[in-house]
Order: structure tokens, then sequence, then C-alpha cells
């Protein structure tokens, strides 16, 4: 079984392409998975990508790659990282590595977007670049499963 990459995106992220497009950004999010899944799969990995306005769908599926062939995360918890304990405990006990993304520049906002309750768990946080955030963190992913599979 091929290792798979999973990107999972947080509430609101189903909206992408209408949602406040001068913060987020025109491109929809089947358009931002499909352009992940093609890069990811041509690397030889297997590619999930979940969307949930849930807490606990994100929850239940990042406690699920405790146990899958879930090699590394991507995750856009969106405002759940702000105010999910919950999603820290559960990728906590996931065990598996992971870059949290932010299509947005979430320091340069709100005061209250610039804590992460996931950030210092982290691989390392992409933030402001939009999609290509997502780009960015599955081309380390896959830089790192390979150097892995490389011993
Ligand atoms: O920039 C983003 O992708 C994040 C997306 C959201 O929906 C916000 O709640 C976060 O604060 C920022």
């Amino acid at each position: 079984m091929k290792p798979l990459i999973l990107v999972m995106h947080g509430p609101n992220l189903n909206l992408l392409g209408q949602r406040e497009p001068e913060i987020y950004g025109r491109t929809t999010l089947a358009d931002i998975n499909a352009g992940l899944e093609a890069r990811a799969q041509a690397a030889g990995f297997a590619f999930e990508a979940v969307q949930s306005n849930a807490e606990a769908v994100l929850v239940e599926r990042a406690q699920a790659a405790m146990t899958d062939r879930t090699a590394f995360i991507i995750i856009n918890p969106a405002a759940f990282t702000h105010t999910s304990i919950a999603l820290r405990d559960a990728l906590a006990a996931a065990g598996k590595p992971f870059i949290e993304v932010h299509l947005s520049n979430v320091h340069a906002r709100e005061p209250f977007r610039r804590h992460s309750y996931l950030s210092d768990l982290a691989q390392g946080v992409v933030c402001g670049l939009g999609a290509f955030g997502y780009r960015a963190a599955l081309d380390f992913a896959i830089e790192s499963l390979q150097q892995q599979q490389a011993g």
C-alpha cells in the first residue's frame, strides 16, 4: 500500500472562490485538491482530502491517522486553528508529521487569528501564500517522505 498524504481543510473552506476572495483568493477548494492530488500521485503517494465544517469530523479523521497508512498531514484548520484544543490533541495522538497552512497571512489580520493551538506541534507553518501555500507544504511532505524512503 502506498503511503498516504492526507490534506485536511477546516470550516468555511468549502466556500473558497466565493468567500471573501480578496482575503482567501478565487481558487476553489476542488481546484486546490485536484492540483495537490495530481502532484502527490505523480510522486507515488496515495492522496486523500477531507473538508468539514464540523470539528468532530476533523478530530475523528485525525484520530484514524494514528493507525492507518497516513504518512504526512497537511492541514488548514481554518477557524479551528484559534479555538480547537480537541483538534490539537487528536493530531498529537495521531503522531504523524503535519504542516499547518493558512491561505491568508494570519499575522497581518485580527489579533485573535495570530494564536494557533497547533503551530508548536507542526513541522512548519505556511501562511499568506494563498493556494500556493498548500503546494509548498505538499512539496515539503513529498521531499521528507522520499528522504525517509531512501533511508
Ligand atoms: O487563512 C486561512 O486559510 C484561514 C482560514 C480561515 O477560515 C480563518 O478562520 C483563519 O483565521 C485563516
